[in-house]
């Protein structure tokens, strides 16, 4: 059909609070177990087909609940990502062909099935497979997923509206066209909703797209795909490869018409990508667009001057909800003598001390387990160089156990060594460290946290005096890609405060804004001139 139409004005989708008695806390613990009793068949999808990888079996297991088995993936094979990268191509001409409107309907479609009948099924599969509280899946599998559906829409058609001026006698345009080739989108474990927004957002944009979910999401990733499905995805357009994704890159990132990737994962994964990419340089038809948010190591620096109620549930909140397993989450804070040792240090152990992980599918627990015996080895090893550390000292948790799931205990930890690991090193796991510095140092220490580590993703100041807010703002202005004054340094909504970090932590192309589409698209001018010259000559030669 050939017309312009205008999308719907998106809003930010309300969050459910899940309380006891709740119709929806009843019926979301009625999915969750449903879905724990069945074990699925976690295949690909290529094509619209699902069939299972050629690889070796994964067991999806249940975080908190190591052996309980949620369903079986397989490792893609160079077969699987070739049947993948063609059904992508295949899929290409139809799909950039459809207007605008057409392809915008099936992601406003599926946000909206998400807010209603698949709510629950996204958020069980988020709370059974990647262990998140229930406030936690919500916040993630059913608001930000639906929110970055809706927004994009919205945020891809200001795009389509960016057009060029045209002077007397001529029309200029934009034709604002997809990128030549398919994208690779290739997404971390922690948010199903990232997982979603990764091929969805080059999609929407007209590109077909080969995803690559983390084995440790693959049974979100599943009803992802399904909701799709559901919505109205023609097959081929996004074509889902399950596993470790070591022998679909060796396909993909060799191929001539890679034309993206999407990327969110840890920044050594990412610069893996970006050599490979970089030596299969001459092969390609197009640049590929590199986009890329990864690591952070986030911090929240406190003057004086805090709100020390605030300061303490945002410690808490920033460091421990999900695990600390967000690329947000505080892991490191600065906190001045006067604060520390007025009473924030034993308050903030007694809270710590009493936050309760464990099964997550009892609604009411406030934070589960950490996604795998990978992460939860990584986190027992960096707790006993703690422990061992003469400049350290343990005030809360510092435990591990994985005989029932993958357990680490909400851990703080005091650091006399402002240039310790636990200031400068990615854990991703519910380890806080804080540096106490004298009061009359703060532009000082200000200045080390700054520079200490390489990431430069989420921050936040506490302070009440505006002249500290002031200059703390400027003082770490790189150092932080989202920013935060008086608030914990996670939760970013889609469309409020646009998600992305520099230096190491990303190629900042803000994810849930119309920045990151612009990646997803190469425009062309048009220049048509409707009186054209028929003299040569110019005025000046007479
Ligand atoms: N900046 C952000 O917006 C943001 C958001 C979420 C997570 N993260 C970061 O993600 C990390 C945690 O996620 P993770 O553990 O899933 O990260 P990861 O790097 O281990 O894995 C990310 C994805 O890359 C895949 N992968 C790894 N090697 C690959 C290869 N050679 N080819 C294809 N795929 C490959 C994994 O299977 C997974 O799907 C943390 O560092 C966190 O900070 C960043
Ligand atoms: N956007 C999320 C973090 C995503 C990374 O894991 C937040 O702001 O907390």
């Amino acid at each position: 059909m050939d017309a312009q139409f205008s999308v719907p004005v998106p809003r930010n989708e309300p969050v459910r609070g899940y309380a006891p008695g709740s119709p929806e806390r009843a019926t979301l613990q009625e999915r969750v177990e449903a879905l724990a009793a069945e074990r699925l068949e976690l295949t690909n999808t290529i094509d619209g087909v699902q069939r299972p990888g050629g690889g070796d079996p994964i067991e999806v297991v249940q975080p908190h609940k190591r052996h309980h088995v949620l369903g079986v993936t397989h490792n893609s094979t160079h077969e699987d990502a070739a049947a993948a990268v063609a059904a992508a191509k295949r899929a290409a001409p139809g799909w950039r062909a459809l207007p605008y409107s057409e392809r915008a309907a099936v992601f406003l479609r599926a946000a909206e099935m998400l807010a209603g009948g698949w709510r629950d099924t996204l958020n069980a599969a988020t709370i059974l497979g990647q262990s998140k509280s229930a406030y936690q899946a919500e916040i993630d599998a059913a608001c930000e997923l639906i929110d970055f559906l809706r927004f994009n829409v919205a945020f891809g058609e200001r795009i389509l509206a960016e057009q060029p001026q045209s002077s007397p006698g001529f029309w200029n345009r934009f034709d604002h066209r997809p990128l030549e080739g398919f994208v690779y989108a290739i997404t971390p474990f922690n948010f199903t909703a990232i997982a979603g927004n990764l091929p969805s957002a080059p999609a929407l944009m007209g590109n077909t797209v080969v995803w690559k979910p983390s084995p440790t999401q693959q049974f979100s990733a599943h009803f992802t795909m399904r909701l799709f499905e559901a919505a109205g995805l023609p097959p081929g357009v996004i074509n889902m490869v399950a596993g470790d994704g070591l022998a679909v890159s060796d396909v993909v990132l060799a191929d001539p018409d890679l034309a993206g990737i999407h990327f969110t994962g840890s920044t050594g994964t990412f610069r893996h990508l970006w050599r490979e990419v970089g030596g299969n340089i001459d092969r390609y038809r197009s640049y590929p667009r590199l986009v890329g948010e990864t690591g952070g190591k986030d911090f929240v620096f406190a003057h004086a001057s805090a709100d020390v109620d605030a300061l303490h549930t945002a410690l808490v909140r920033g460091a421990y909800e999900y695990q600390g397993q967000k690329c947000s989450a505080a892991s490191r804070a600065y906190v001045p003598r006067s604060i520390w040792e007025g009473g924030l240090r034993d308050r903030l152990a007694a809270t710590v001390a009493s936050i309760r992980y464990g099964d997550v599918t009892d609604l009411s627990t406030f934070g589960g387990a950490v996604i795998d015996g990978r992460a939860f080895a990584k986190h027992a090893a960096a707790l006993d160089r703690i422990k061992n550390s003469a400049a350290c000292t343990v005030l809360a948790g510092g435990a591990a156990d994985d005989s029932e799931g993958w357990f680490v205990s909400p851990t703080l930890v005091e650091s006399s060594d402002p240039a310790h690991e636990i200031f400068t090193t990615e854990y991703f796991g519910p380890i806080l460290g804080v540096h106490v510095y004298e009061d009359g140092d703060f532009e000082g220490a200000v200045a080390q946290a700054e520079a200490v580590s390489p990431y430069a993703l989420t921050g936040s100041i506490f302070a009440t005096d505006r002249s500290v807010v002031d200059w703390a703002g400027t003082a770490l202005r790189n150092a932080a890609g989202n920013f935060y004054i008086n608030d914990k340094p996670t939760g970013a909504v889609v469309g409020q405060q646009p998600f992305g970090g520099a230096r190491g932590s990303g190629t900042n192309d803000k994810a849930g804004s119309m920045l990151n589409l612009l990646r997803w698209v190469s425009p062309r001018t048009i220049k048509e001139t409707f009186e054209p010259p028929t003299a040569w000559q110019y005025p000046h030669m007479g």
